[in-house]
């Protein structure tokens, strides 16, 4: 039996599971939150239910991983680094370059450093896992999974932007997409639940968490995706816009003498439900103080939801139906009242909860009432299972 681990660094988080294989058995399990902010927080469960936990700040993803490294030998979760024979890591962006998950190389490493425009919160971040795990375990297998390769097929009809054609030749200018390993693994968890093959159903899949995409999948395939260019458009996110229009970008530039890199940032970290409300990123705060009657939150709420609905809309249109709609990642999972909101007054569309079922966090579940004509389906996600998956199948491909 070997160790297979997955790293999968986030905007603000460090998530990472180490799993026995082939077994697929959870060894142990982590993530480190608030990564940047002035408190961090990280948990860790290993062994047989024990727990780790600790409130330190984490300046940065490399004081996160390096926690990490730290932790697995300190919490006797292996001996030696030498147990852990590969190493999956999440890489958002992939360009038009990785269509597919790669092993690790100069060279790869090379091609993801020159991406890093395509993903600023991620790429620069996911790097320095990718380095800091290489000089800890030199000899294990390494690959890097990306968000995006799940939507490198996507129809050019969405993947293009209306803008001069050149762009997208001579700079690879187009939407990309991300969170692909995570679509890709709930819309084949619906198949099953739905009992029907993956090929014959058109889903809907809301991956709504700090960073948030909704992914139109239809026969199995990236159909179409909410974010675009970078994890910046879509839907409104903890910390992010998602749409604008793009002149807002000068007009702004303008008004406060900022540079438009400056204001790019702004749109990165201090919009979005933070923006907005002015009070918190996190939806956990925005429910409560929505609930007290505070009319930003209430108002962040109200923006984050229509949002959601409006691309539910336009996919249903776009696919011409829809077999499932499902919810996942850290809102999408634990947030019954969201997924109330979201769902509400859809039932001419199709689309219909049973309160009661709803009532849940955490767990695989169809939410349906019984005359939804469109199932509802919450999926957590596991992004790291895929990504071990993978390491087992590039594994196989380079022995043969
Ligand atoms: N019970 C809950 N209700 C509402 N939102 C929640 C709840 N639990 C977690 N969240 C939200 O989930 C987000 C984290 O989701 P996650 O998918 O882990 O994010 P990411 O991978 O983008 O860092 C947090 O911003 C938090 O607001
Ligand atoms: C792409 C992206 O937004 O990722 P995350 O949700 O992990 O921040
Ligand atoms: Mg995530």
């Amino acid at each position: 039996m070997s160790k297979s681990i997955a790293v999968n660094a986030g905007s603000s988080t460090l998530k990472f599971k180490l799993f026995d294989m082939p077994s697929e058995e959870v060894v142990a399990e982590g993530t480190i939150e608030r990564i940047g902010e002035k408190m961090g927080h990280a948990k860790i469960k290993y062994g047989d239910g024990q727990k780790h936990e600790e409130e330190q700040p984490f300046v940065d993803h490399g004081a996160a991983i390096k926690y990490l490294l730290d932790q697995l030998i300190a919490l006797g979760i292996v001996k030696s680094y030498d147990e852990i024979t590969a190493v999956g890591h999440r890489v958002v962006a992939g360009g038009e370059y990785f269509k597919d998950s790669a092993v690790i190389n100069d060279d790869v490493i090379e091609k993801i450093n020159s991406l890093a425009e395509y993903a600023p919160l991620h790429d620069p971040a996911e790097l320095v896992g990718i380095k800091a795990f290489r000089k800890a375990l030199p000899n294990a297998f390494a690959i890097a999974v990306f968000d995006t390769s799940f939507h490198a097929n996507m129809p050019k009809m969405n993947a293009l932007y209306s803008i001069p054609y050149e762009w997208y030749e001579k700079y690879g200018a187009r939407k990309y997409g991300a969170h692909g390993t995570s679509h890709r693994y709930v819309a084949a968890q619906a198949a099953k639940m739905l009992n029907k093959p993956l090929e014959d159903l058109k889903l809907i899949t809301l991956h709504i968490g700090a960073g948030a995409s909704i992914t139109a999948i239809k026969n199995g395939k990236s159909f179409d995706t909410s974010m675009g260019f970078t994890p910046l458009a879509g839907i409104t996110m903890a910390t992010r816009s998602g749409d604008v229009d793009p002149s807002l970008v000068a007009f702004v530039e303008e008004k406060t003498g900022k540079t438009s890199a400056e204001i790019i940032d702004d749109l990165n970290h201090k919009s979005g439900l933070l923006g907005i409300s002015e009070l918190s990123p996190d939806m956990r705060d925005i429910l409560d103080a929505a609930d007290k009657g505070n009319e930003k939150a209430q108002l962040a709420l109200d923006i984050y939801v229509n949002r959601i609905k409006r691309y539910i809309g336009a996919y249903i249109a776009e696919m011409d139906g829809a077999d499932a709609i499902v919810f996942t990642a850290g809102v999408g999972e634990n947030s019954a009242p969201v997924r109330k909101l979201v769902t509400d007054n859809m039932d001419y569309l199709g689309i219909k909860i049973d309160q009661e079922k709803n009532q849940c966090h955490g767990v695989q579940r169809d939410l349906s009432a019984p005359d939804a004509k469109v199932k509802t389906l919450l999926i957590p996600t596991n992004e790291e299972l895929m990504i071990v998956r993978d390491i087992e199948r590039l594994k196989k491909e380079q022995a043969n």
